[in-house]
């Protein structure tokens, strides 16, 4: 049995809900390439995101951001990580639908808050007090994570693999995405 990638797939959703780590596990099932928006950006830059977030301010950010996406669903089909702002934008989202499928992994806030507590590499959490501030990012963006052309629950009980097969097994779901051949 073979499976054949018809479009790029887009994980999006929260700050630690696992675009990066699930996207990757992915991307090996299926051997195709693996890309991260936000590790693009760094390679491109020089920096890190929070270097470029401190040096040029987050609508700099954002506009690097969407280029990199619309260069990323350009070029081959692959497994596209994106940073949780990403499809925020009217712009960004219509041309990940255009161009590909977007997946939203939904992990609930107290699994976000668990992953990205003890990290300092996301500069919108530098704040007095960063529960709160995700949790206030979480409220404002769910509904529009809400939009995602298939949505796959993220549970503290699911590890990064399982994950990969949950997602794998919603695009399968979908023969535009996913092509499987006897
Ligand atoms: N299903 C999972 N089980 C356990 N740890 C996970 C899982 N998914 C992600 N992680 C870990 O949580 C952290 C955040 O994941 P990451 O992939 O960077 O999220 P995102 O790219 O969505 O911000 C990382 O340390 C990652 O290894
Ligand atoms: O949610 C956001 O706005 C951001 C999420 C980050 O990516 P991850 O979702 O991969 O952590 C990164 O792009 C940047 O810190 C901004
Ligand atoms: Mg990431």
């Amino acid at each position: 049995m073979s499976e054949q990638l018809r479009k790029t797939v887009v994980l999006v959703g929260m700050m630690g809900a696992g675009k990066t780590a699930v996207g990757k596990a992915l991307a090996a099932k299926l051997g195709v390439p693996f890309i991260d928006s936000d590790a693009e950006i760094e390679r491109a830059a020089n920096m890190s995101i929070a270097e470029i977030f401190a040096r040029d301010g987050e609508a700099f950010f954002r506009k690097k951001e969407t280029q990199v996406i619309e260069r990323l669903l350009d070029g081959g089909r692959c497994i596209l990580s994106t940073g949780g702002g990403a499809f925020l934008a009217q712009n960004n989202r219509e041309m990940i639908s255009e161009r590909g499928v977007s997946v939203w992994l939904n992990a609930d806030l107290d699994l976000l808050w668990s992953r990205v507590r003890h990290k300092q590499t996301r500069p919108l959490l530098r704040t007095a007090n960063p529960y709160a501030t995700l949790s206030e990012i979480f409220e404002a963006r769910v509904p529009i994570y809400a939009q995602a052309d298939i949505e796959v629950h993220a549970d503290a009980a699911y590890s990064i693999e399982e994950m990969a097969n949950r997602v794998l097994r919603a695009i399968s779901a979908r023969h535009d995405v996913l092509e499987t051949t006897e």
